[in-house]
């Protein structure tokens, strides 16, 4: 019988980080620190979503809702938590926005860093009791120079995010992340506890066959909307139409979207005049990956990393994904905005 080779070294996110951490001279450490403090809120999350079920953990949180009109879940609330207690007790953040509190969170003298985390806790709550995929996703601003850590530090651009990332609670937690120099993604071995590198520079294809949108919205839908989805729904010569796939939790629609391509979008309808998607912890993060990975993020006239936010809840329209994808929205945008 031929003896099965046992692994004997493996690249743990810790390792992946600290390798980075060297070649950057200057470097304190901060970060790797501030990394860790996520990947181990992830951890802790990922095992209360797992046994929600059995814990009584499942439903609503008894009829509080969150600034965005939202009922908040008791996973959302727990998640969040888990997430302010981490990151405070990290002695690294110096100001949190959670989508689950009101106001941005100033970290008291003492444990006050030099960092701002901006997060959604549990993104695609919704879906929690069905068991579908959820997630964490989070952003990293570093706070300006002379600044103490104030909310200004947390109203800026995007693309001045020094990291992004996703946590997505599924079969397996994957954690997916950019430190600016292209995406990695890392994937939990619960017998060891660590996030193991499983998709080294992740790549989005340049173009895709899956379009991801809430079809439910189409007749609020404006024209150049209508008309981008109807393009892969009814493509012209014969060719192929696209896939439909929405499973209605960010996390798990980015995620596919950024290993299969394609697009995923909430767009701007008549109803909703700035989509629904959170700027600062759902789309800036999301932006920036799907940047990083090769792709594009758009609000159909605007690239989404270059807003800058006026309030810490502000929403934002967002079609992000394939490059080609992307780029065939945004020619039909600019049609109709010329026209
Ligand atoms: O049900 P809708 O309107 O399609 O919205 C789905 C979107 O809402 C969200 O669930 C919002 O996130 P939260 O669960 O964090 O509030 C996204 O994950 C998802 O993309
Ligand atoms: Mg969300
Ligand atoms: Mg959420």
């Amino acid at each position: 019988m031929s003896e099965e080779k046992v692994t004997t070294d493996i690249i743990t996110l810790t390792r992946h980080v600290l390798d980075e951490q060297r070649k950057h001279k200057e470097a304190s450490g901060d970060l790797t620190l501030l990394l860790n403090t996520i990947q181990l809120g992830c951890k802790f999350v990922a095992t209360n979503v797992r046994k929600a079920r059995l814990l009584n953990l499942v439903g609503l949180a008894g009829g509080a809702t969150n600034i965005s009109g939202d009922e908040q879940k008791k996973l959302d609330v727990i998640s969040n938590e888990i997430f302010v207690n981490a990151l405070r007790s990290s002695g690294k953040v110096a100001v949190m926005v959670s989508e689950e509190d009101d106001e941005a969170i100033i970290v008291e003298e003492g444990l006050k860093g030099k960092y701002c985390v901006v997060f959604d806790p549990l993104d695609g709550s919704s879906n929690i009791d069905a068991g579908v995929n959820v997630g964490t996703i989070f952003g990293i601003y570093r706070v300006h120079e002379d600044s103490t850590g104030t909310i200004k530090d947390v109203l800026r651009p995007g693309r001045e995010m020094v990291i992004a990332g996703y946590c997505m609670y599924g079969s397996s937690a994957n954690l997916v992340i950019s430190l600016g120099n292209g995406v990695n993604g890392y994937t939990l071995d619960n017998s060891i506890g660590e996030f193991i590198l499983t998709h080294p520079n992740i790549k989005i294809p340049s173009r895709g066959k899956i379009y991801s949108v809430n079809e439910g919205n189409a007749s609020f839908w404006y024209p150049a909307c209508t008309e981008y989805f109807n393009s892969l729904k009814f493509p012209p010569g014969g060719k192929n139409p696209y896939s439909a796939r929405y499973i209605g939790s960010m996390v798990a629609d980015v995620h596919r979207t950024l290993l299969y391509g394609g697009i995923f979008a909430y767009p701007a309808d008549k109803k909703s005049k700035n989509g629904k998607l959170r700027l600062l912890y759902e789309c800036f993060p999301m932006a920036f990956l799907v940047e990083q990975a090769g792709g594009q993020a758009t609000t159909g006239t605007t690239r989404v990393l270059d807003i800058v936010p006026t309030e810490i809840h502000a929403r934002a329209p967002i079609f992000l994904g394939s490059k080609d994808d992307v780029e065939d929205l945004k020619n039909i945008y600019a049609k109709h905005s010329a026209s």
